[in-house]
């Protein structure tokens, strides 16, 4: 079988499995949309594919998913290179995300953590942080959840343990997160 025909049947396989996220994610997103609706915004934070997940669903937000409508705030905490590396040079790479959470973050925001092991530092420490200071966490996460899923007030975890398929199914929730806020704003219709 070619390494194609593989992916893709390794790919159903995790797809088919995922019906049971349904609730979770609308849950999730429903947390999402209560933020946006304060006032309050959507940080997005990963590493690696990750990371570009993350930079992908922030800009879903900031600028157009499905139609066009009014900006939503969404912002991704691993795009800022200056940040990224004076935190990292200075502290540590597993404050890259944390100081930008205690800096940025306000009471009534969203952290989205995507994070396919669920036990990178950086996304760990500023989920620690994120709850401290009253800001919903969802974990995109996959494996067992790893450390992460303790500290997710919504935990969706993709039963895989390949990260490429587990990053597939990622960017499929993202994208249906931010389908849903759009809808519970009622700025496209449902
Ligand atoms: O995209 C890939 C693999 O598909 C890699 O860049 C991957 O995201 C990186 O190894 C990340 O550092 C993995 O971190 P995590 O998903 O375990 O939090
Ligand atoms: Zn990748």
């Amino acid at each position: 079988m070619s390494l194609f025909l593989a992916n893709l049947a390794e790919h159903r396989e995790v797809f088919a499995r995922l019906d049971a996220l349904s609730t979770i994610v609308a849950e999730a997103s429903g947390a999402a949309t209560a933020s946006l609706r304060a006032g309050n915004k959507v940080m997005f934070c990963g590493n690696g594919g990750s990371a570009a997940d993350s930079q992908h669903l922030a800009a879903e937000l900031t600028g157009r998913f499905i139609k066009d409508r009014p900006p939503l705030a969404g912002l991704a905490l691993n795009t800022d290179s200056s940040a990224l590396t004076c935190i990292g040079n200075d502290y540590s790479f597993a404050d890259v995300f944390v100081r930008q959470v205690r800096g940025l973050g306000r009471t009534g925001d969203c952290l989205v953590g995507i994070s396919t092991s669920g036990n990178s530092a950086n996304v760990l420490r500023a989920f620690e942080a994120a709850r401290e200071m009253g800001i919903t966490t969802i974990g995109f996460l996959g494996r067992d959840g790893g450390q992460i899923k303790a500290l997710s007030d919504y935990a969706i975890i993709v039963p895989s343990d390949v990260t490429a398929r587990i990053q597939e199914a990622h960017i499929l929730i993202g994208h249906t997160l931010c389908g849903l806020v759009e809808q519970q704003l009622g700025l496209v219709e449902a």
